[in-house]
């Protein structure tokens, strides 16, 4: 079915358009885009005052298939992205079994083939099972379907397979995605290491924790030329570390989460298990420091990490409750609240949450354009909404944003040309 979106502000960096007028969408495509469009035969779509963007990317999310379906599964997982506003994600390989081989690549393309409401990019990993100890068949993986590699949720402690991993990843010319963390500075850490963490008897994690193995897989980057991208960015130390890795020359993204651009670790405060996740919230000069590096682009994007854990692993002590926070359905809105309050511009939202992801990964999308992929999302940038975890379409409830008011939200996604999400006024 083809579908006419009427009266939209048509808003894409890439192609640097921002005009009133239509898209006309069909065979998965986008057709017609601007000006007055008529199109008997299309379901008609009315978006006055509303923002008609490139779909959103997101390069970090864990859908927990195979293997932990009662955190969250490709169907709920793609289901929450679209509800988010998000056309495509990224999948993290920490499933059970590890996406370490094609079998599991396949599969998971398969289901979301089948079942998913957003475009699903495996990311497969690094080393076998993710021990760091022997590099996976890296092209089986790519063949089946991988746009990248990680062993996020865990460095590979291994500067010479680190070193190895990205020079086999470069005749492919696929991204080696770091997980920095030094292990031994983190150990039995649960939360940022300062005076709260004092303060509340937690054993904390040091900056240098992460700094440090920024520093080092900056300088393997840069070594060998590898397409290498940085998770989750949480210190202003790693800022810099990438700003001097891209000055020498160094194909290296790297992104940061909505959390770390708005939470600190403060918001612990009376042991809140979803406030918890790895890399930590830090201070509130990293804070700055992220929001700055975001605007200045030496963070190229904004991803979730949406790491959705069930009641079992977070209803428990703060040291023990697992790390991680679900994303997806939080993240737009958020970062239209750093919209509304200067810290970027919504020009440099859009770039960092569509066409940064599509260029660091290679993926189709990031932009709107005739034959493009007909990937969008309808945004209204005034409609007020408080979260509510139990409305989540996501099976993880565990964020740290219950309760906050956010200032608009996706309230249509188009993925291939299918309407993959609505928002129903409640
Ligand atoms: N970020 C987290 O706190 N947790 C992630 C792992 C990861 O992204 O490193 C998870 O898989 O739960
Ligand atoms: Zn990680
Ligand atoms: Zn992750």
């Amino acid at each position: 079915m083809r579908i006419l979106l009427k009266n939209g502000r048509l808003f894409c960096p890439a192609s640097n358009l921002d005009e009133t007028g239509d898209v006309l969408l069909g065979e998965g495509k986008i057709k017609e885009l601007g000006g007055h469009i008529t199109a008997g035969d299309a379901k008609e779509i009315d978006c006055q005052g509303k923002l008609i963007t490139p779909g959103l990317i997101d390069a970090h999310v864990h859908l927990r298939e195979p293997g932990e379906e009662y955190k969250e599964d490709i169907e709920s997982g793609t289901k929450a992205a679209a509800a988010g506003g998000f056309t495509a994600v990224a999948a993290m390989p920490n499933t059970n079994p590890v996406n370490d081989t094609r079998a599991v690549t396949d599969l998971i393309m398969e289901k979301a083939r089948r079942l998913g409401k957003a475009r699903v990019y495996p990311v497969g990993a690094i080393t076998k099972g993710l021990k760091g100890e022997e590099l996976t068949e890296m092209y089986e993986l790519v063949e089946a379907g991988c746009v990248g590699v990680t062993d996020d949720g865990k460095p590979v402690a291994d500067s010479r397979m680190l070193r190895r991993a990205m020079e086999y990843a470069l005749t492919f010319d696929i991204a080696v995605v770091c997980h920095s963390e030094d292990k031994r500075l983190s150990a039995h850490g649960v939360m940022h290491e300062g005076p709260f963490a004092t303060k509340y008897g937690l054993n904390g994690i040091p900056h240098e924790a992460e700094v440090l193995a920024v520093e080092r897989d900056a300088a393997l980057a840069v070594l060998t030329g590898a397409r290498t991208h940085i998770c989750h960015l949480s210190c202003a130390g790693s800022v810099e570390a990438v700003r001097r890795a891209k000055e020498k020359g160094g194909r290296i993204t790297c992104e940061t989460a909505p959390h770390y651009l708005t939470l600190i670790d403060e918001n612990v405060g009376n042991y809140d298990t979803h406030a918890k996740m790895n890399p930590p919230l830090r201070t509130a000069e990293d804070r700055e420091a992220m929001c700055r590096g975001l605007a200045d682009g030496t963070i190229d994007m904004v991803s979730t990490d949406h790491a959705p854990h069930s009641i079992l692993e977070k209803d428990v002590e703060f040291d023990r409750a697992a790390f991680g926070v679900v994303g997806l359905e939080t993240s737009l809105g958020i970062m239209l609240e750093l919209v509304e309050k200067g810290v970027l511009t919504l020009e440099q939202m859009i770039t960092r949450m569509s066409l940064a992801p599509a260029r660091a990964f290679g993926l189709p999308g990031g932009k709107l354009e005739i034959n493009g992929p007909a990937d969008l999302t309808v945004i209204d940038l005034n409609l007020p909404w408080v979260v509510k975890p139990e409305l989540f379409l996501s099976k993880g409830r565990n964020t740290p944003f219950a309760g906050r008011k956010l200032p608009g939200r996706a309230v249509l996604t188009i993925c291939g040309g299918e309407i993959t999400y609505t928002h129903e006024e409640s």
